[in-house]
């Protein structure tokens, strides 16, 4: 099967203006992803793996290298260097990013909140309602809640509904920072049980797991990731 993604030495660094100093995150990386493989980024605290994360979704613009993605229709797109309409619409249609934190309109039900991003696809009401609702019994979120703001919910069912947000929007390319952080365990064996249907389906991904067991699970290609020594800053 072809390849997804090329990551070619992919750096990321940050020039702090204010102190008018380079600070150094994550070493060039490079790995291919194939559709239904998962490449975990390992690595010590501070390392930069949410950092290159981000530097793939383009939330960071890169140091250095390239992030080749094979879009649906077959078109071959450099992440690091391709417009921000084209990122945006990429994102709108093919490539999910699924962290921890909820960040939701108040006043929209939960089900809405996680149906939203296929509405706005286009999706009919009913169709992405089901696929919500059946993302949101997945992981276990009462029904009685589902009707509620997830703006009152605690930090483990607000982060539940984000993911079951992601999961429900899917993506060919889907990016998870931390998606199992600070989840009890049948949540975190849930969203491992997601994760896995979602690689079955075809899905590609690009993970970050502090939990090694996890990692040595989900994984097909773990990247260390290290950072730059500061002397080394560019
Ligand atoms: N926007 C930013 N501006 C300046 N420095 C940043 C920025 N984002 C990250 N950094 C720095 O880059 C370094 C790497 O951070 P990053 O969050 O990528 O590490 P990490 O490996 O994901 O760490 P953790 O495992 O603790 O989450 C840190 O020293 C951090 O302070």
């Amino acid at each position: 099967m072809d390849t997804i993604l090329s990551v070619r030495d992919l750096g990321k660094g940050f020039y702090i203006h204010d102190r008018a100093k380079h600070v150094p995150a994550a070493m060039g990386i490079s790995f291919d992803l194939k559709p239904g493989q998962l490449t975990a980024l390992v690595g010590p605290s501070g390392a930069g793996k949410s950092s290159l994360l981000k530097a793939i979704y383009r939330t960071y613009v890169p140091s250095s290298g390239q992030v080749i993605y094979r879009t649906a229709v077959g078109d071959l797109i450099d992440l690091a260097s391709a417009p921000e309409t084209q990122i945006t619409d990429l994102r709108r249609a093919e490539i999910g990013f699924v962290t921890q934190f909820l960040h939701c309109l108040p006043r929209l039900s939960t089900l809405d909140v996680v149906a939203r991003p296929l509405l706005q696809q286009g999706v009919a009401r009913d169709a992405a309602h089901e696929k919500a609702a059946r993302m949101l019994a997945a992981l276990a979120i009462p029904e009685q809640l589902w009707d509620a703001t997830p703006a009152t919910f605690s930090g483990g069912e607000r982060q539940r509904v984000n993911i079951a947000r992601s999961f429900t929007q899917g993506g060919r390319l889907m990016l998870l920072d931390e998606p199992t952080a600070s989840l009890d365990p049948v949540a975190r064996e849930n969203v491992c049980a997601m994760i896995e249907a979602a690689k079955a389906e075809g899905a590609a991904m690009v993970g970050i797991f502090h939990d090694m067991a996890l990692a040595d699970r989900l994984a097909d290609l773990k990247i260390s990731v290290g950072r730059k020594a500061f002397e080394d800053a560019a």
